[in-house]
């Protein structure tokens, strides 16, 4: 078989004296994203899915919350070191198709921005990397602005 799909999810809680962070972009909020590492939930769905497709496990496995190591870790080097894993099994990025569930602060001016980060780190095209964003439509603890969620599907192609 020459493609492989997966699927990843994360949710983190917004509270004040955090960065936001989604895609290794730093977007201006009163609340940021709290968590062990830098809390990016779009990059960590990202390699979610793309550990996955290869059925290799989760993040949490490889980057452990319990680990000093990984306090305030930049999530774009941990995606990385996800993708040389994936490599080296003969196994690359085929497309990114993302979507961050957050009722504030609009998303739209920042996914380019993302977009490029995420296809630069990958070091693949930028189209080949689909971010988009809805609100919750004021329901549950997303729609609460408690959290930002997001939802990703990856698809691997054989190197
Ligand atoms: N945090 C967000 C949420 C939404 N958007 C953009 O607004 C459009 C409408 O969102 P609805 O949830 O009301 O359907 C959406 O398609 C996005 O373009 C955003 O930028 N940031
Ligand atoms: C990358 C890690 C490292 O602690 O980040 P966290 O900020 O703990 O975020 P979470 O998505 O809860 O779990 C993944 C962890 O492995």
């Amino acid at each position: 078989m020459n493609i492989r799909i997966g699927n990843g999810y994360d949710i983190h809680r917004l509270v004040p004296d955090r960065p936001l962070i989604l895609g290794g972009v730093k977007i201006p909020h009163h609340l940021g994203l709290l968590g062990h590492s830098d809390a990016d939930a779009l990059t960590h769905a990202i390699m979610d899915a793309m550990l996955g497709a290869l059925s290799l496990g989760d993040i949490g496995h490889y980057f452990p919350p319990s680990d000093p190591k990984w306090s305030g870790a930049n999530s774009l080097l941990l995606l990385q070191q996800v993708d040389e894993l994936i490599q080296a099994k003969g196994w690359q990025v085929g497309n990114i198709d993302s979507v961050i569930i957050a009722e504030q602060p609009k998303m739209k001016p920042y996914l380019g921005t993302m977009q490029e980060k995420l296809a630069n780190t990958l070091k693949i095209d930028n189209d080949q990397v689909g971010i988009k964003a809805t609100t919750n439509e004021k329901l549950g603890p997303v729609g609460r602005q408690e959290g930002i969620a997001v939802y990703t599907v990856v698809l691997l192609v054989k190197s």
